[in-house]
């Protein structure tokens, strides 16, 4: 387990110059992004699945902050709740006890119209497959999602670009899934999940079915994406290697964190 490295500012920080552009129309303020406090908040969160039944208690209170510009760690065990736990706090699910609040949005209480809402303005969402579009060049899939969040068009073609180029495909806009590597399409689905500035990027075994090398460059797209993008990442893992560039791990045990 590694010490808590939570960045007091980010204000020295290497910088997207574009990263303070609203986006369609917001700005941090209205997003409720400050570097003091946190930009989520899971308290006492439990939840319990019908099963045959009876009741299946995956989470049984959880207590997490996550705050702006940081790279955050969740591992554990296959079945421990992590995935979960993301759902919860990706707003696709709602939690059968506690509370999740995101940029001062009760999301325990709020329908899932509400969270679709936030979801798709400030959240982005990555996979361990990578859910491209297969007929799609890597740029066309990025544009596809900055259409979907309705970020004006006329921002479209140089959000795309900065977007590739930081994940080191300027070279391979063009390409089609098929002709990337495993790596390269994470890299496409990572430059997809930004392209509209979240301020939140869950990350679900983003490494899973890279090699190590892969997984390395996956990562370190991670690492300069939280020191320009102005934006926190949590991903779950299993891969004991990756967990160094952390600024906390949270290792999960049937449904709680041990310390
Ligand atoms: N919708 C559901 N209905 C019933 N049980 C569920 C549901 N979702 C998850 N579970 C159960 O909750 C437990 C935790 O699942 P979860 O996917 O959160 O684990 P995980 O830590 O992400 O595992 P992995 O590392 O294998 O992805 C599992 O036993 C799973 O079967």
């Amino acid at each position: 387990m590694l010490s808590w490295l939570r960045r007091e500012t980010t204000a020295d920080l290497p910088r997207d110059p574009k990263e303070d552009e609203p986006v369609a129309g917001q700005s941090d303020a209205i997003r409720g992004v400050s570097q003091n406090k946190p930009l989520l908040t899971v308290r006492g969160v439990e939840r319990a699945f019908d099963v045959g039944g009876s009741k299946l208690r995956v989470l049984k209170g959880i207590d997490l902050e996550l705050y702006p510009n940081q790279l955050i760690m969740l591992r554990g065990r296959s079945g421990s709740g992590k995935t979960t736990l993301m759902n919860l706090m990706g707003g696709l699910d709602t939690p059968t006890a506690g509370e999740i609040v995101f940029q001062d949005r009760p999301f325990h209480k709020w329908g899932d119209d509400k969270r679709t809402e936030v979801r798709r303005k400030d959240i982005g969402f990555i996979f361990q497959a990578y859910a491209l579009m297969p007929l799609l060049s890597a740029y066309e899939n990025v544009e596809l999602s900055l259409r979907m969040a309705k970020v004006p068009r006329g921002e479209w073609k140089s959000r795309v670009t900065s977007c590739l180029e930081l994940v080191g495909l300027g070279k391979r806009m063009h390409h089609r899934p098929f002709e990337l590597s495993g790596g390269e399409q994470q890299r496409v689905a990572i430059a997809k999940a930004i392209a509209h500035r979240p301020s939140l990027l869950l990350a679900d075994e983003p490494t899973a079915e890279l090699d190590s090398q892969m997984a390395a460059q996956v990562m370190q797209v991670f690492k300069e994406i939280v020191a320009t993008q102005n934006v926190t990442i949590c991903m779950t893992t299993h891969d004991p290697t990756i967990l160094e560039v952390a600024d906390h791990v949270y290792e999960m045990v049937d449904g709680v964190f041990v310390s």
